[in-house]
């Protein structure tokens, strides 16, 4: 069953007020798209694997993704599409503040795009079901710099800039191979195959009981 967006975030927020907190859920979605991502690898080890973070919970999945991938004995860098003052949620900013406390993972902020590595993967966490309107920078110049670059890339809920809803698209979004959506498809992703990728829903642990009165 395809939902709404407005669907997911009512589903979302009865879950939170259940006591099923959306740091939880994240926790859950940031590991879902990491066990994805291994399966589809068998194995990340010494990958250069970059992560680009948006402010609000789609990059606090991104962030989650970061600290499991270190796990696994990836090399994994950060780059945080603003500055930490600046991130919008509680659940994103205490994903933040667990990586600040982890050498093995490299962060970096503010959204340039000059690395001095060549990523095996990119994992884009730079926005998924709160888009709205055209690209604004920096988010803008990192989807140009992950379309020009050669390698794996996996979408977290949503490739950015595809309208989860529509399936329309910004001035500019990814294009990715794999989108790890969370809970239940949303009716726009579907649409657009040729920039999801393969395309898997996964659960994130939201009670059942969280849909009554909504779907
Ligand atoms: N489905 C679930 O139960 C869960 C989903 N999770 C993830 O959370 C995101 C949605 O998070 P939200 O904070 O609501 O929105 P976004 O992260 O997509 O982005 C909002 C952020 O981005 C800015 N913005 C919006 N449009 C633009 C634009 N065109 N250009 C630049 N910037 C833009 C805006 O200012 C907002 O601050 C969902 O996709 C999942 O990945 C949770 O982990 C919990 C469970
Ligand atoms: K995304």
């Amino acid at each position: 069953m395809e939902i709404t967006v407005e669907q997911m975030y009512n589903i979302e927020n009865k879950g939170h007020d259940m006591g099923f907190l959306k740091k939880f859920m994240m926790e859950n979605a940031g590991a879902a798209a990491v066990r994805r991502l291994v399966e589809k690898f068998g194995n990340v080890e010494s990958k250069n694997i970059l992560i680009f973070v948006g402010m609000g919970n789609n990059g606090g999945d991104g962030l989650v993704m970061a600290r499991h991938l270190a796990g696994y004995g990836a090399k994994v860098t950060v780059m945080l599409l603003g500055t930490p003052e600046n991130i919008k949620t509680e659940e994103s900013n205490w994903n933040w503040s667990i990586l600040e406390k982890m050498p093995s993972v490299k962060l970096m902020t503010g959204g340039s795009t000059d690395f001095n590595f060549n990523p095996d993967i990119i994992v884009d966490g730079i926005l998924g079901t709160g888009i709205s309107g055209e690209i604004r920078e920096p988010y803008a110049s990192a989807i140009n710099y992950i379309n020009q670059t050669n390698c794996y890339k996996l979408a977290v809920d949503v490739p950015s800039g595809l309208d989860p809803q529509t399936g329309e698209t910004a001035n500019i979004y990814t294009k990715c191979d794999m989108t790890v959506t969370f809970h239940k498809m949303k009716q726009g992703i579907p649409k657009r195959k040729d920039l999801t990728g393969e395309l898997f829903a996964e659960k994130i642990g939201i009670p059942p009981e969280a849909e009554e009165g909504i779907l």
